[in-house]
């Protein structure tokens, strides 16, 4: 690319150097800011060196603050060592025992367990035989963990991981939970029997400052962008609305936005207006991603509140049933959801003459909802 930034980019030119480095699923090589995490992480998860069961652990933070990354980055080291099998499960994609342990279970024996489907106790049986007969420890990384609770299946899916070793003897497994619901209070929402065998250590993941988010974010620009695309006064713009989510998935999305933006323009450089239009959509990030892991019924109830934002339940509940048909109980559990997941507000309200009654409102801009919907 031609150095004079005052220079049209040509058809064939582009501002990105790489710019998968903006993808959601790159793993960054620096990974700064998090040292007493990682050395949290890294005792705990010791022991399975030396052929022991590793310490449970519950990582906890608000979105984007790098908790699935570091997990990565220490999986990623502890791979090369023969005796340890590490397996990361999304519990947004898999929200039930058995979708988890299927997911395990491809995870350590390279192919899927039989589409046929077999019992879970088979599958279960089936992966501990093979840990034991291959003395592996297996460290299990439950992401997004809250989904599971959502689904009321975080207490078997523990339960089953935490007393392996009482069924399946010799079997070594370390459990990693994840979560950025910090409204869930999630040793006090498990059972009490499985509360009993689960005393995990606690680390905590907070948000990053402006000024660690401006450094984070200039060390993924200098790798995305070529040389002087972004100023250090737009980069520091970026960090600012980054902080206002704290999310930095938000900042990086921003980032290659401003950066389609300025390639619109044919120009060499970011500007500001390039970065306000890009915030328009990249503040959404967080729903967009609460919104792609959403069942055909949670659609549909959320289509249906778009038409009648901050009514009662009731109200809602009559529309809803006319175009899905489903039963009240469903309903309230879909509601109770869209209410964890924080894309609604579900809150009681008093009535007038009918006591207390729950009024659904939307979080978000119901335009921003629905274009993210399709
Ligand atoms: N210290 C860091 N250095 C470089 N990149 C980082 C850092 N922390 C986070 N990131 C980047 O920010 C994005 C979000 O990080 P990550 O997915 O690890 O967050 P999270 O806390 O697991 O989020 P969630 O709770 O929403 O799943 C990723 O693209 C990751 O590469």
């Amino acid at each position: 690319m031609s150095d004079d930034p005052e220079e049209m980019l040509s058809w064939d030119e582009t501002v990105f150097r790489d710019e998968h480095v903006f993808e959601i699923d790159y793993l960054p090589d620096a990974f700064h800011h998090r040292t007493s995490q990682l050395e949290s992480l890294k005792y705990a998860l010791r022991p399975a060196v030396r052929g022991s069961r590793p310490l449970n652990t519950m990582i906890q933070g608000p979105p984007g603050t790098g908790k699935t990354t570091a997990v990565q980055k220490l999986f990623g080291e502890l791979g090369g060592q023969s005796d340890i099998q590490t397996v990361r499960v999304n519990c947004q994609v898999d929200s039930t025992r058995y979708a988890v342990f299927s997911r395990l279970f491809q995870g350590i024996f390279d192919y899927e367990p039989p589409s046929s489907g077999i019992s879970f106790k088979k599958l279960f049986g089936q992966l501990t035989e093979r840990l034991v007969d291959d003395e592996d420890v297996l460290i299990v990384a439950l992401d997004d963990i809250n989904y599971l609770f959502y689904e009321n299946e975080a207490s078997d899916t523990l339960g089953s991981l935490l007393r392996a070793h009482e069924t399946h003897s010799g079997v070594k497994i370390g459990v990693i939970i994840i979560s950025s619901d910090l409204s869930l209070d999630v040793i006090d929402e498990i059972d009490t029997r499985v509360q009993s065998v689960f005393r995990p250590e606690e680390i905590f993941f907070p948000r990053y400052s402006v000024d660690e988010i401006h450094s984070i974010l200039r060390e993924r620009a200098d790798r995305g962008f070529h040389q002087d695309v972004i100023s250090d006064t737009e980069l520091q713009r970026v960090a600012e609305l980054t902080a206002e989510s704290g999310d930095l998935r938000v900042g990086i999305d921003l980032l290659r936005r401003a950066g389609l933006n300025a390639e619109m323009r044919a120009s060499r450089t970011i500007t500001g207006d390039d970065i306000e239009s890009a915030y328009e959509k990249s503040k959404h990030v967080h729903l967009s991603r609460s919104l792609r892991g959403l069942s055909e019924s949670e659609r549909a109830l959320l289509e249906v509140l778009i038409d009648h934002d901050g009514k009662q339940a009731g109200a809602v509940y009559e529309a809803f049933e006319a175009v899905t048909g489903l039963g009240y109980t469903r309903y309230s559990e879909l509601v109770n959801k869209l209410d964890q997941l924080g894309i609604i507000d579900a809150s009681y309200a008093d009535v007038e003459g009918r006591g207390r009654s729950r009024e659904l409102s939307l979080e978000y801009d119901p335009q921003a909802i629905l274009d993210r919907l399709d």
